[in-house]
């Protein structure tokens, strides 16, 4: 992997890399900050999964999560949303919800996705493989997203629990089998077999699996997109279901934007301080 941009943040290295990906078979960049114990030995890691229309920059930028992570001696890895570049199919109307900024973290199985839309075994495997094998990383995980990302974190760490000790998630979208833009999603990347779908609704997952993991959501009351998209409730009763321990904190005022991830980022990082050790 290459550096292709640098900045001291906070004491830390704030890092954008670019690098061949063999599972989305296309070149890739990702963002990275490295908090100043990284400079004396190996430091967890958050793994941040953005929403759709992002890339790995709208969280570098606008969160502003660098200063608590250098606090707390976490890094923080932030892939892209979606495979890039030539060649990469991209809904046909060039849609924000579907195709390019849009991978919504599954393996597609259907043509003209399958080609390199692989974004779950990515965000698994290869990317934490990479960035463990050539960064002071210790191995020790935990995830957290942002709407089609928060939606991402808890499939990933509902599937994986092994390899992640937290996760949480803003406005993420619980119940993608039941709403417009996972519907959308999933039809398209996954085919019309709904038994697909399940895979990758972290509703239906928690209710199926249950869970041990702590789980922490934040959720802005005026949200445009709440009641359409996001279904909070899902997750709520889901985890009601399988006795599962999440948190979901109802924020009066919030919107769906970066400023309400701003404004809570803090207590994310914390909470998976706890849990990371
Ligand atoms: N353009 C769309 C909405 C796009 C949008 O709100 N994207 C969110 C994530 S939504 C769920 O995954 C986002 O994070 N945008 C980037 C940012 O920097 O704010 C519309 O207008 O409806």
């Amino acid at each position: 992997m290459q550096i292709v941009q640098e900045q001291v943040c906070f004491g830390g290295r704030q890092i954008r890399y670019q690098h061949d990906s063999n599972v989305l078979n296309c070149s890739m960049q990702f963002s990275v900050f490295l908090p100043p114990q990284a400079a004396a030995g190996p430091v967890p890691a958050v793994y941040w999964l953005s929403g759709l229309t992002c890339s790995d920059e709208n969280f570098s930028s606008k969160a502003g999560a660098q200063r608590i992570a250098a606090e707390l001696g976490l890094a923080l890895i932030i892939p892209d949303t979606s495979p890039r570049g030539e060649g990469v199919a991209d809904d046909e109307n060039a849609a924000y919800d579907l195709g390019l900024g849009a991978g919504f973290y599954v393996n597609a199985t259907q043509a003209p996705w399958n080609q390199h839309y692989q974004m779950y075994d990515y965000v698994l495997n290869e990317l934490p493989a990479l960035v463990e094998a050539e960064l002071p990383l210790s191995g020790k995980r935990a995830i957290s997203g942002h709407s089609m990302g928060g939606h991402g974190a808890l499939v990933l760490a509902l599937r994986n629990p092994e390899r992640f000790v937290s996760v949480s998630a803003f406005s993420p979208i619980c119940n993608p089998s039941d709403c417009p833009w996972g519907e959308k999603a999933l039809s398209a990347y996954l085919g019309e077999n709904r038994q697909m779908w399940a895979h990758y609704d972290a509703s239906l997952l928690l209710m199926s699996k249950g869970s041990t993991l702590p789980i922490l959501v934040d959720q802005g009351e005026a949200d445009n997109f709440l009641a359409e998209q996001l279904k909070p409730q899902a997750l709520v009763q889901a985890a009601k279901q399988a006795n599962a321990d999440l948190t979901l904190r109802m924020q009066p005022g919030y919107d769906h934007s970066y400023y309400f991830i701003a404004s809570f980022i803090e207590d994310h990082l914390r909470f998976h301080a706890k849990h990371l050790g």
